[in-house]
């Protein structure tokens, strides 16, 4: 989300959008239009190129999730005559693992033509991820496109990534077009949601489209609205080429596709085009249309959307964000985009060294295709070489290693996933005078000895929930048990509230998500952006083995093999340890001062030891805690996470 949004407080907020919305021209000057339009567009067109500027629309839809985004996106394509209506649903989720969560995990685009008052139009959509993890496919996304289609559940109403979404787009600029999905359900009330929509973003609840994108109702208005409302690109056709490679992809024969919004001029077959970012030459080899599989063409023009291939080779070659440009042209690059940074990282190494090229290989490919994700290489003494991989939350990290296995055979280990802490160190001459007084740590692996640390800072966010006001309670306790801080909290209407804490990110990357849905039956929503760092004190937890601190308990990844019996983790240790009766202990230092230490029993000689997993964590904390007579303190190590997540984690 863009700088100025990230330090208005949900209050000013309010106030902001209302400045803007009472101008005369407010980004939701909607005005009747009674041309005539066609569904169809019935003859198709050969030259897309022809299309003129003022006939290309250029959209996206945002929505929180299972709003009904990807279902909207397939009634368009139908209406369109795209593809064939009684296709597979929710088509633009193309990937197995959006299939099997259900969830669009990956921006997708596409193409559609579409006859309005007897011209043909080009309509590029852009179907974007819900979940809050994938921000960063909306912020890719919303940088093409010139308006939006914001999607509201007209059952569940405004949700915490509804209020989200429609900031990012009002920042950028974008004409929104406010749409009530699922009229057709029971209990929708879409005059409720349009009040919501009116106290919270000053939206005239006439303009408000209402549909069934289930059903196919109201879908003829949602296009012909994108037509009316929604501007043509700002491009220019007689210029040099400028386009913006925003996403890309990798093909096995063809190498990295690179997926590009034409700024400037045009691009041919043949053409020889460099990237800014490394200077490198490419011949243009393939042009394609996604309609939504891939239409070959000869041209792509200004304002167009379309699939390069340039026989890019390697992966690291395509930089999203970079512009291309034709080689013998000097040009002015595009601005880009500035991405969200990671906030959640593992390791992952290969189950064996001998399957560390195929692995590497594997996520060289993947992060072209997911760019939110930073690489650092990194050296377990157990598992070997492997990398640090920064996830921008937890689900994006399972479903990254789902992909991983899914999409390129790999197998990986990985370890409990942890978030980035800012260390002061005490002075010392040498790191005063080279600046290495402060240091980032994302690994435990890493962390300095308490001795060293002056202070710790840990990642703040600010954290956004919708919730009915029957659920207040146990939401305001959650937070607090999070050292969550309330900055706000207002009404949405006579049933839902929407509040705003600061809490620490480790907090709420692993099981506050989860949690937050237990307690409400997944009523209240969730949304957070980064706030920078705060000083933390803390809980680190280690493992002892005779009576030797082995290894802080976060990085477990000594461990080979887990499972549950019962309410009990059983894993067995990796053979560093001697065959031999062992005393294993788990330890809590406040400071570097033991502050609590419990022996951990039954082992047996195979070294197989059973720990209470979430138990002896929060019993360990509790204890330190009293001990060193603070209430609230967090871990560094993450073993306070839900034992099911610990345990997947581990299987892995
Ligand atoms: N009754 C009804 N159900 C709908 C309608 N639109 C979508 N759904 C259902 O709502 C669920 C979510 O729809 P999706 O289209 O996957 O939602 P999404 O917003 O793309 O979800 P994410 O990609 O996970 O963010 C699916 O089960 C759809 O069948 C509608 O108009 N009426």
């Amino acid at each position: 989300m863009g700088a100025s949004i990230k330090i208005l407080t949900f209050l000013n907020h309010m106030k902001y959008t209302r400045n803007c919305y009472n101008k005369p021209n407010s980004l939701i000057g909607f005005h009747s239009s009674k041309r005539k339009y066609c569904i169809h567009s019935e003859e198709p067109i050969e030259n897309f190129a022809e299309i003129p500027i003022e006939r290309i629309r250029n959209f996206s839809i945002i929505a929180h999730v299972d709003h009904g985004k990807s279902t909207l996106a397939d009634r368009l394509l139908e209406l369109t005559g795209t593809i064939k209506g009684g296709q597979q649903n929710q088509i633009l989720d193309k990937l197995q693992v959006e299939r099997e969560r259900g969830i669009t995990v990956k921006a997708q685009s596409a193409s559609l033509l579409y006859k309005y008052n007897g011209d043909i139009y080009l309509l590029n959509l852009i179907d974007t991820p819900g979940h809050v993890d994938f921000s960063n496919e909306v912020h890719r996304s919303l940088s093409v496109c010139q308006g939006v289609i914001l999607l509201v559940d007209s059952n569940d109403g405004v949700q915490a990534q509804t209020v989200a979404n429609f900031y990012l787009a009002f920042v950028n600029d974008l004409v929104i077009i406010p749409v009530l999905n699922k009229i057709d359900l029971k209990n929708a009330d879409p005059e409720r949601v349009s009040k919501q929509l009116k106290s919270l973003f000053e939206i005239n609840p006439d303009e408000i489209l209402k549909i069934s994108a289930k059903l196919g109702i109201g879908i003829d208005n949602v296009l012909q609205n994108i037509i009316t409302k929604i501007p043509s690109p700002k491009v220019d056709r007689s210029s040099k080429l400028r386009a913006l490679l925003f996403d890309c992809t990798y093909d096995r024969y063809r190498g990295a596709l690179s997926l590009i919004y034409i700024q400037d001029g045009c691009i041919s077959l043949g053409d020889s085009i460099t990237t800014f970012h490394n200077k490198k030459d490419y011949e243009v080899r393939t042009l394609s249309l996604l309609r939504p599989d891939e239409v070959r063409v000869k041209k792509l023009v200004a304002g167009q959307i379309g699939l390069v291939g340039c026989n890019m080779r390697s992966p690291k070659e395509a930089h999203i964000g970079d512009t291309i440009y034709h080689s013998t042209c000097l040009i002015e690059p595009l601005e880009g985009f500035k991405l969200s940074q990671p906030m959640v990282f593992a390791g992952v190494y290969p189950m064996d060294q001998s399957q560390h090229i195929n692995l590497r290989n594997a996520i060289e490919k993947l992060t072209l295709n997911d760019s939110a994700v930073s690489v650092e290489l990194d050296t377990s003494p157990a598992l070997g070489q492997g990398w640090r991989l920064g996830f921008l939350g937890l689900l994006h990290l399972e479903v990254f290693t789902q992909r991983l296995t899914q999409e390129y055979g790999a197998e990986p280990i990985i370890t409990a996933p942890s978030v980035t802490y800012k260390i002061k160190l005490k002075p010392t001459k040498q790191n005063v005078k080279d600046g290495s007084d402060v240091m980032y740590v994302n690994n435990p692996a890493n962390f300095p000895e308490q001795m060293k640390i002056e202070q710790t800072f840990e990642p703040m966010i600010i954290g956004t929930i919708v919730t009915p006001d029957k659920y207040l309670g146990a939401i305001m306790s959650l937070c607090m048990e999070r050292r969550g801080v309330q900055r706000s909290a207002n009404n949405i209407d006579n049933e839902r509230v929407i509040l705003q804490y600061d809490l620490p990110l480790c907090e709420v990357v692993l099981d506050f998500h989860d949690t937050l849905k237990t307690i409400s039956s997944g009523y209240a929503s969730f949304d957070y952006e980064n706030t920078g760092y705060q000083e933390s004190s803390m809980v680190k937890l280690a493992i002892l083995l005779n009576g030797t601190l082995v290894d802080e308990l976060s990085n477990i990844v000594h461990v080979t093999k887990a499972k549950t019996i019962g309410k009990q983790m059983v894993f067995k240790l990796k053979d560093i340890i001697p065959r031999q009766m062992v005393h294993i202990a788990v330890q809590a230092t406040v400071n570097g001062k033991v502050m609590a230490r419990e022996n951990i029993k039954p082992y047996r000689k195979d070294v197989t030891a059973k720990l209470y997993g979430g138990d002896i964590t929060r019993r360990m904390k509790l204890l330190a805690q009293q001990a060193a007579g603070k209430k609230k303190m967090r871990m560094v190590a993450n073993i306070s996470l839900p034992r099911e997540t610990f345990i997947d984690v581990l299987k892995k």
